[in-house]
């Protein structure tokens, strides 16, 4: 019955309406308008950010969400402690209850037929935004049930193979094949983008009887990804008015929508700077309670080696790979993990505005005001880089004496060989200082 009520929306009914039909207007002409267009109307169910009915899934996924609200509050506690045996006890007992309550109350048949049906094309199954809203359902209980217990421990992080509920495997290929991805982790558009409803509540919290300071530093953390894309969208709007007035040969309309990229990037980037402090995300708790969820760190062997996943990272923005690829920069992330965590409507826009980015185009005597604008644009993006870097450390920094030094993005960064902090996280910031380098 539900696949009665459910069309698939095609209007366009958001602030961004008047964007959106501009973008299509311009999507038969232009390759970066036709991506752009593309991922609004596929992963974005018809708006960017992605649209995603979390209150309204189909029913044979509703249990996923039942068991990941009532059983994350025991995930998390105040007291964690160094005795393995304990922690052991405390993962035990997290994976046994949902690998019996999933047991219990998913049908798999179910499951896999409705996402065999969205897959052949049928959308009468469930809609786009359903869609997305099971992904990212799926994602964090896939997460839920590697980690365990929050904050993450030794035990779990000292895993490389693990086995997942039969529940949580069956659903993820067909998702991951709909994204164009291949990692067993989830990544920054599930986990993160997609866990917020129409109203910009997050759904999938983690931390859920913990102290105030733990709530707001996971609260203000994952908003902050949801606003970058928020005030993204506009501007990717502008890179397609840049590109295809440059590409007319209107040069002064295309000066005039690249000064408006430069005045909202700053804007964009005061989200990033007001939040990424102690204050609104403490030092003290992000390390424990906030990042180890999004880490993943296991994998599998495969013709005889081992492949492991890593989790989520801010490299995995969507925004940040549109900027590089508008100014003609280089991309930040090789080519594999790209494909692992990056979805593929994602991908082919930044592709899309490389390809088209008019920076390299531009003549020194006639187009000096253009090239003076991008400067403006790398400028921002360089002291985002050096602000980043230098915010980033402490955060990673901080004790957690549960665990072994991991970043989510990363997994873990220590060997029995290593020498302290310094030396675990030095090829990180290596990373950072070297992409600083290249912003130019
Ligand atoms: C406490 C919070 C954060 C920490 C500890 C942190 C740490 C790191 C580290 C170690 C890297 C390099 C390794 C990697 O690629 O994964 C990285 C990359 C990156 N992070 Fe963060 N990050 C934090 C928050 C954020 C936020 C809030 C954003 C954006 C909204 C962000 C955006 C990026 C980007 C775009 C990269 C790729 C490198 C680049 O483009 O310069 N990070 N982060």
């Amino acid at each position: 019955l539900w696949a009665l009520r459910r069309p698939e929306k095609t209007q366009i009914n958001s602030k961004n309406s008047d964007k959106i039909r501009d973008i299509n207007k311009y999507a038969s002409r232009n390759e970066v308008a036709s991506a752009l267009s593309r991922l609004i109307s596929e992963d974005g169910a018809g708006d960017w950010p992605p649209r995603c009915a979390h209150h309204d899934l189909p029913s044979c996924f509703q249990p996923y969400q039942d068991i990941y609200l009532e059983l994350i509050p025991n995930m998390s506690t105040a007291h964690p402690t160094l005795d393995d045996e304990a922690n052991g006890n405390r993962m035990a007992e997290f994976r046994g209850s949902m690998s019996k309550l999933l047991a219990q109350r998913v049908n798999i048949p179910e499951v896999e037929a409705a996402l065999k049906r969205f897959e052949a094309g049928d959308r009468s199954a469930f809609t786009r935004e359903a869609y997305n809203a099971v992904y990212c359902c799926i994602a964090v209980c896939r997460h839920a049930y590697r980690w365990a217990t929050i904050p993450v421990v030794k035990q779990a992080q000292n895993e490389m193979v693990l086995d997942f509920p039969r529940e949580l495997d069956a659903p993820w290929p067909y998702l991951q094949r709909h994204f164009g991805l291949t990692a067993e982790s989830g990544n920054n558009t599930a986990n993160v983008l997609l866990n917020f409803d129409e109203s910009g509540d997050r759904i999938y919290k983690i931390n859920i009887n913990m102290s105030d300071l733990i709530k707001q530093a996971e609260d203000v953390f994952f908003r902050m990804f949801l606003d970058v894309e928020v005030s993204g969208f506009p501007i990717y709007h502008e890179m397609v008015l840049t590109i295809v007035a440059f590409e007319q040969g209107r040069k002064e309309a295309s000066l005039k929508h690249l000064e408006s990229i430069t005045g909202q990037l700053r804007e964009l980037l005061a989200i990033f700077y007001n939040n990424m402090k102690d204050t609104r995300i403490s030092r003290t708790v992000w390390l424990s309670y906030v990042q180890g969820f999004q880490g993943w760190g296991v994998g599998r062997m495969v013709n005889g080696e081992f492949d492991k996943f890593d989790g989520l990272s801010g490299n995995h923005v969507l925004f940040f790979q549109a900027v590089d690829a508008f100014l003609g920069l280089g991309r930040y992330l090789p080519d594999e993990n790209m494909d692992r965590y990056i979805p593929v409507n994602q991908r082919n826009l930044c592709q899309a505005i490389k390809k088209h980015s008019i920076r390299d185009k531009l003549n020194d005597s006639e187009d000096s005001a253009l090239k003076q604008e991008f400067l403006k644009i790398v400028n921002h993006m360089k002291v985002f880089r050096a602000a980043h870097r230098t915010r980033a450390r402490p955060y990673l920094e901080h004790p957690a004496p549960e665990r072994l030094i991991m970043t989510a993005g990363k997994s873990v960064l220590e060997t029995p060989q290593t020498k302290g902090f310094e030396d675990a996280y030095k090829p990180l910031d290596d990373m950072l200082a070297q992409r600083l380098e290249v912003t130019v």
